[in-house]
């Protein structure tokens, strides 16, 4: 390298380390040092560097793979190296999303590294918005549309029953008119947790709106007879967790002792994969739990289509 390009190499704002084809590393220039923490002592030869880079061996396999690979195309093809994505661990122990791409040069290649994490963090934390509950943190009404397509799929085969609730909270807006929006917030968070440690893990509870839910139940069984007795169950035992009391445990709450005893209302509609309509399924339970409300609420009431 000229000294001019050695200058550029060295102060070249993204990390890059050059490798000749028989592995040795010729340079990396600082920000590679400063962003992953090794420098030509850890790392003379590149075999050093898969090990310190990527500690877990069947991943760290994978990597040189895919890395050898990408850099065999691009010796062939005479075109850069395709960048992909690595998670690197640096010298102080941290873990960082890099995007490895680079140019072949000279007999061996040149490395670039971009950092990713933030960008991959920010993709899933939308991700996650959009399909979660920022409250409860429960599957919303567009997650729980997909996981019962998903579902009715599944029944068309096996012939066995599911069933959907669901499930809304009574008197609730008393509990935020007496205690606050921040009040109603806690009891909405600590329903849902009730909730989903009421039914298994294959069952989605999610959060339709307000002091609603909705909760499907996976393939219950074949048997209708039982399967619907299985349902009535398990709303019940939702009933009873949502019975009990809720400490309200808001700083400003805490010394009046405040507690909240609650109820409600649950609509049950047990189907199985012949529904044209996904959409019936909701309206029937809609009704049947309009119905416990108009019967005094604090019950369940099951309805088939
Ligand atoms: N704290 C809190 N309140 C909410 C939220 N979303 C909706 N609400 C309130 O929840 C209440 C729900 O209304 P309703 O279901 O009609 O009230 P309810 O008193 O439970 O009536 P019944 O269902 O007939 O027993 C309304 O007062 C909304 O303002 C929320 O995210 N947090």
């Amino acid at each position: 390298m000229t000294t001019h390009f050695q200058d550029l190499f060295m102060k070249l704002p993204i990390p890059l380390c050059w490798v000749a084809s028989d592995g040795v590393v010729l340079q990396m220039n600082k920000r590679f040092e400063s962003v992953f923490g090794y420098s030509k002592k850890d790392m003379p030869i590149l075999d050093c560097w898969w090990p310190l880079a990527y500690p877990d061996t069947s991943y760290r396999d994978w990597v040189r793979r895919t890395w050898n690979e990408a850099l065999a195309l691009a010796e062939a093809e005479k075109r850069d190296i395709i960048p992909i994505e690595y998670r690197v661990r640096c010298k102080n122990q941290q873990t960082v999303t890099m995007e490895i791409s680079g140019i072949t040069l000279g007999d061996g290649f040149l490395a670039t590294f971009i950092d990713v994490t933030e960008r991959n963090a920010a993709q899933e934390r939308v991700q996650h918005l959009a399909f979660y509950d920022s409250l409860t943190d429960l599957p919303n009404r567009r997650l729980l549309a997909t996981r019962l397509e998903h579902l009715m799929a599944k029944l068309k085969r096996s012939q066995r029953c599911a069933a959907l609730m669901v499930v809304d909270l009574d008197n609730f807006k008393p509990l935020n008119d007496r205690w606050g929006h921040a009040a109603g917030d806690q009891v909405l968070v600590e329903a849902a947790r009730r909730m989903v440690n009421v039914v298994r893990a294959v069952d989605t509870v999610s959060r339709a709106g307000g002091d609603e839910f909705v909760v499907l139940l996976d393939e219950i069984d074949a048997d209708a007879e039982h399967a619907a007795r299985v349902a009535m169950d398990i709303a019940r035992r939702l009933q009873t967790s949502l019975s009990a009391e809720f400490e309200l445990s808001l700083d400003n709450l805490l010394a009046r002792g405040a507690c909240h005893r609650g109820s409600a209302s649950i609509g049950v509609v047990l189907f199985d994969g012949r529904v044209a309509r996904t959409e019936s399924l909701f309206a029937c339970a809609d009704t049947a739990m309009y119905e416990v409300k108009r019967q005094g609420r604090n019950g369940v009431l099951m309805t088939r289509v």
